[in-house]
């Protein structure tokens, strides 16, 4: 087993306005994340999805537990971790083209040969080609989210953190993502932590479905789906073991 995160007990407060008074936001949240799987979290408004999401990103500090990427404890971002938003047009920058969004975070740090074919082949995984010269504003929704996740991809990532990225997406645009990240992630070994609202989704995409309750936030259950590794919107739908899932998983959020 290749264990890439390990989360030990961890524990957030965050302070309420600008009193010394502190919330309890994420409580006793135990998780690992191995390579080469997609974790996805599902639970209600404001349950703490992305506060956990933004500790494992070290955005934000745990206020005890322990946070392991790849056994180094996390107290600051991890080079090789990449976030993907759901909101796509605020994460890009209308200024800049395809191919200078995606160059963004790696052009102080490679020469510009390599930048160039690292921004070449995440255009190429996106399915962008062609498009290098456009602005972000003359994409449609679900290319801009392509260019979001491009920009991850060329920073050579372990781990891909996508809070709803596919939530502002039609109904078509998104079951086309949702394959298209499948495939990356038998090309690349990627590990993803994903949130969403969607249960259908979550079950679709995972390879386990953690169900969180709060607040404070704490994972109430995680379900290992064992369907096959090969997803197809149609079928893998239509399956009694995934109308299965979805039913206990709804079960499990409405008790919660
Ligand atoms: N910087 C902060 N300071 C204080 N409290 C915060 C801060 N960020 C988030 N919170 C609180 O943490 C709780 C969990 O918020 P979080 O955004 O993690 O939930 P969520 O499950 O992602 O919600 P949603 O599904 O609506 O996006 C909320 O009560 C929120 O007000």
């Amino acid at each position: 087993m290749n264990l890439i995160y390990e989360i030990n007990e961890l524990f957030l407060e965050l302070p309420v306005g600008k009193s010394n008074e502190k919330r309890s936001i994420l409580k006793n949240i135990n998780l690992t994340i191995e390579a080469g799987k997609i974790y996805t979290i599902v639970g209600a408004s404001g349950c703490g999805k992305t506060s956990l999401l933004r500790i494992l990103g070290g955005l934000t500090n745990k206020s005890t537990g322990q946070v392991f990427f790849q056994n180094t404890e996390v107290t600051a971002p991890p080079a090789e971790v990449a976030f993907v938003f759901q909101d796509y047009a605020n994460a890009l920058l209308p200024w800049r083209t395809v191919e200078k969004n995606i160059s963004l975070p790696i052009e102080d740090r490679l020469n510009p040969e390599e930048c160039a074919a690292r921004v070449k082949e995440a255009i190429r995984q996106v399915h962008l080609t062609g498009r290098e010269h456009d602005y972000p504003w003359q994409l449609s929704g679900g290319m801009q989210q392509r260019l979001q996740i491009a920009r991850a991809l060329a920073t050579k990532p372990k781990v891909l953190l996508m809070d709803e990225p596919f939530a502002a997406l039609d109904a078509m645009t998104k079951a086309s993502m949702q394959d298209e990240l499948l495939k990356l992630r038998d090309e690349t070994n990627l590990s993803i932590v994903f949130i969403t609202h969607d249960i259908e989704e979550a079950i679709y995409l995972g390879d386990q479905v953690s169900i969180m309750r709060g607040p404070p936030g704490e994972i109430s259950q995680s379900i290992e789906i064992s369907l096959s590794q090969h997803r197809d919107q149609l079928t893998t739908r239509g399956l009694p073991e995934f109308l299965e899932y979805r039913k206990s998983i709804h079960e499990s959020i409405k008790v919660n």
